[in-house]
């Protein structure tokens, strides 16, 4: 089944952006170990923290819905009867590792065909040198761990990773002595800042470059409210297609404007976006603003390495920014997307060619010259829902229609896209 987007505008109107996904599974995974009950607000109702969810029950945990919230209580953790099956979620996967290590349950972890074919042995490495014991398959899903007591290690993360960080913090909670992580490239910090709400002590304290992060194993979590901000990750969408669009003017309420996660939004800025952070606040331990986006000429820009980890989910978005803007961009550091739900770096470049867009792309980088968009491609979105949708937002400014092969990737964030952008007078077909 294909989904079409037609060249559409202006887009009009105020974009109500679920809630962010890392902050989503992180909620559950920490409510789901605290004492008490964990009232969650906001949740991201999207397949990868639906899977989350399952995973935890399947452990023990009480994860209930109600008409506004979710309820999460932890339960008595023990092992699952069946292999976790986290479909299509990474974060899911790898962080519930971390988490089920230093419970000391043996468990088994499977997925769908993308997250099958991505890395674990960046998460058992760390996990066997803390003491645990775990079987994969090459490296890759299913991966069993069999329990085993945890000691706190140190651990420099070979590339910048929340995830591995995530996960070995998590091991750490259930590991004797402390585990430190040392981060020579700083990464989203939700982990840390949400294990400091459930009243867990974390130390934090620069580096020479970057960060090192450490926690005592033992220490208890006291369930807290949490109220989940729009996801920066998921209002890029509707940011870049005003941008790109004619006479757009596009108001994102409650975007999280967490440093670590704003890194799209600075780079938008250098290429001449036209923004407004109106009611700047805090919510729930993270900042957010309501986002006011206007129809901006963009213009090229050079993104180096160092820039992308604060914004790794948003490179195919930004390169259909790029597509539209005068002159040549040119993205470093781009190794990390041949590991994501796709190879990302292939499948964007497949995106822009399928659409008359002139690119280029080495290993770990990525040449677009901008300019008129023809439009008119049949994009495979390959499980990727970042790339359905980036693709659905380049043919909503192009010349002529763009189709995706397959609409489904997209619930795996942002089961509302649709509606969400048709709201904003985008035209779809399908
Ligand atoms: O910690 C998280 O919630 C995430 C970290 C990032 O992955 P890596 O840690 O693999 O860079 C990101 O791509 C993913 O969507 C969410
Ligand atoms: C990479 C992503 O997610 P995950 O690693 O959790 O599958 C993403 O959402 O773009």
């Amino acid at each position: 089944m294909t989904l079409t987007a037609h060249p559409s505008g202006p887009l009009r109107g105020i974009a109500r952006v679920p809630g962010d996904k890392s902050i989503s599974h992180r909620a559950l995974m920490l409510g789901a170990v605290a004492e008490g009950e964990t009232i969650v607000e906001g949740l991201l109702e999207a397949d990868d923290v639906l899977r989350t969810a399952a995973a935890l029950r399947a452990f023990g945990a009480e994860i209930e819905r109600d008409e506004r919230t979710w309820r999460v209580r932890g339960g008595d953790w023990a092992a699952p009867s069946r292999a976790l099956y986290m479909g299509n979620a990474g974060t899911g996967a790898r962080l519930l590792m971390g988490l089920a290590a230093g419970r000391q349950l043996p468990c088994t972890f499977t997925g769908d065909a993308s997250l099958r074919g991505r890395p674990m042995a960046r998460i058992t490495d760390p996990l066997v040198r803390m003491g645990a014991q775990a079987v994969t398959r090459g490296g890759q899903l299913p991966v069993s761990l069999a329990g085993g007591r945890l000691s706190g290690i140190t651990y420099r993360l070979p590339k910048p990773s929340a995830q591995v960080k995530s996960a070995v913090l998590l091991a750490g909670l259930g590991a004797e002595g402390v585990t430190t992580v040392e981060e020579p490239v700083p990464t989203r910090d939700h982990t840390e800042r949400m294990l400091r709400a459930f009243g867990v002590h974390i130390g934090i304290e620069p580096m020479e470059a970057g960060l090192r992060v450490s926690v005592e194993g033992g220490q208890r979590l006291r369930a807290c409210p949490v109220t989940v901000p729009a996801d920066p990750s998921s209002a890029a969408f509707p940011i870049v297609a005003a941008l790109i669009g004619e006479g757009a003017e596009v108001t994102i309420p409650g975007v999280m404007t967490n440093p670590r996660r704003t890194g799209l939004l600075d780079v938008l800025v250098s290429m001449g976006a036209r923004f407004e952070r109106r009611n700047e606040r805090d919510v729930g331990g993270e900042t957010v603003c309501d986002l006011a986006v206007r129809s901006s000429p963009l213009r090229a820009v050079h993104v180096m390495p160092e820039q992308v980890p604060d914004m790794v989910d948003e490179i195919p978005i930004l390169a259909v920014a790029a597509a539209f803007a005068e002159g040549i961009t040119r993205i470093e550091g781009l190794e990390e997307l041949r590991v994501k739900e796709s190879d990302r770096l292939a499948a964007t470049l497949a995106l822009l060619q399928a659409n008359g867009v002139p690119c280029e792309a080495g290993e770990d980088w990525l040449k677009i010259e901008g300019g008129t968009v023809p439009g008119g491609g049949t994009v495979a979105t390959l499980h990727d829902h970042r790339i359905a949708m980036a693709a659905l937002v380049l043919g909503s400014a192009a010349h002529s229609p763009v189709a995706i092969d397959d609409p489904a990737p997209i619930d795996t964030s942002f089961p509302s896209f649709r509606s969400l952008m048709e709201g904003l007078g985008v035209r779809f077909e399908g």
